[in-house]
């Protein structure tokens, strides 16, 4: 009987976190072992060694993070600086310390320089200045790939890093302020909708462009590029270039996806422009060559994704955290 791989999923309440352990779910001998941010805390360095030592784990999958949109990572940029550069270090190290054989690292699209040419090629990391209202979480992230490739470079490691776009699905944080724009507009809509209302504020001019990729199809690619062998993900990646971008490959603007998003909640008024907020990068558009020629493609298109999650929202609005 073959053994079961033993495979960690740091963060598995969150989004992210989540939609990976549904997608493992489905395959074979596969044990997942999880634990709530209240029984270990990543941030702290011996609790993790600690665990690490305790679990033989053959994989980790780090989708554990200090996430937020752009307004939370403009007004705590201390918060997304150390406790994700504490996270990063901490549970790589300890993989590395107890024999850990694979390990996946979760970045972002946001590691790459404010005006990156479109779409963002992977070889685009480190060649310019980040976007101000993001760069403390985005430095902590690139650091997390230096990790991994650090790793491997010094111990033979196998650990990889994929940067995703901007995500949206089921568990997505539906914070008011603190949140992502898909999560932040489909609670204002609805809200707005159930009051009546006659207008919707949005944030910024509406002209920034962003990628939007459901995180079912993220976990998806996460688990195909964990899966990798050895050979073919080499043969696509240098030692110090290993990250692989994960994303649709089609962009929008921020008023084409509120209009998208007004439509599927049923909101009859009118959208209303807060050009005070920040627009943050103007565009962000992950070119997904190496990921495609790699055998992988994104299926659920935005609309679809966006009933799909509107669905989730209103079947578990009295759970979200706070
Ligand atoms: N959402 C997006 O649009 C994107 C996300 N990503 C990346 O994907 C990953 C996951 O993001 P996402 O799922 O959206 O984020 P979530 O906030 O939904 O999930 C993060 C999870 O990490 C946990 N966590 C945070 N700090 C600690 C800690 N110190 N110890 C233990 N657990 C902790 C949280 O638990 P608790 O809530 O209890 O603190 C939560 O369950 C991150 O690395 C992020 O950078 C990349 C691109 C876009
Ligand atoms: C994933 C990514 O997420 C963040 O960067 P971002 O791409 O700017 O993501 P965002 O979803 O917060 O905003 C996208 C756009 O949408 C506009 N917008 C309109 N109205 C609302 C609104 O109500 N809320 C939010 N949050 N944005 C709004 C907003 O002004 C901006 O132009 C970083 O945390 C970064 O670190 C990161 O990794």
């Amino acid at each position: 009987m073959e053994q079961n791989t033993k495979i960690y999923v740091a963060g598995h309440r969150g989004m992210v976190g989540s939609a990976i352990v549904r997608r493992l779910q489905r395959e074979d001998n596969v044990e997942i072992v999880t634990r709530t941010h209240a029984e270990l805390d990543l941030t702290d360095q011996a609790a993790v060694n600690a665990f690490f030592a305790g679990e033989k784990i053959d994989q980790v999958y780090l989708a554990a993070a200090k996430v937020g949109g752009i307004h939370a990572n403009n007004t705590y940029p201390a918060e997304f600086i150390y406790q994700n550069l504490m996270i990063e270090a901490n549970v790589i190290h300890a993989a590395h310390l107890n024999d850990v054989q694979k390990l996946l690292f979760l970045g972002s699209s946001c590691i790459y320089p404010k005006l990156a040419e479109q779409p963002m090629r992977e070889e685009a990391l480190l060649t310019g200045p980040l976007e101000p209202t993001n760069e403390p979480y985005a430095v902590a992230k690139i650091a997390g790939i230096k990790l991994c490739e650090s790793y491997n470079r010094q111990y033979g490691r196998d650990y990889r890093s994929v940067m995703p776009t901007n995500l949206y699905g089921p568990n997505d944080n539906f914070h008011p302020e603190n949140s992502h724009v898909i999560p932040a507009l489909m609670r204002r809509f609805h809200e707005a909708k159930l009051r009546g209302d006659r207008q919707v504020v949005v944030w910024g001019t509406g002209t920034p462009r962003r990628e939007f990729l459901h995180v079912d199809d993220l976990a998806d690619a996460a688990v195909f590029v964990m899966n990798l062998d050895e050979e073919t993900y080499h043969a696509h990646t240098e030692p110090m270039l290993s990250h692989i971008n994960v994303g649709t490959g089609v962009d929008c603007t921020i008023r084409e996806l509120a209009e998208a998003m007004k439509e599927v909640v049923g909101f009859q008024g009118e959208i209303v422009w807060d050009a005070n907020k920040p627009d943050g990068t103007p565009r962000k558009l992950l070119d997904v060559s190496k990921l495609h020629r790699l055998g992988w493609k994104a299926t659920i298109p935005l609309k679809a994704g966006l009933k799909d999650t509107y669905e989730w929202f209103l079947k578990h609005q009295n759970e979200f955290r706070k």
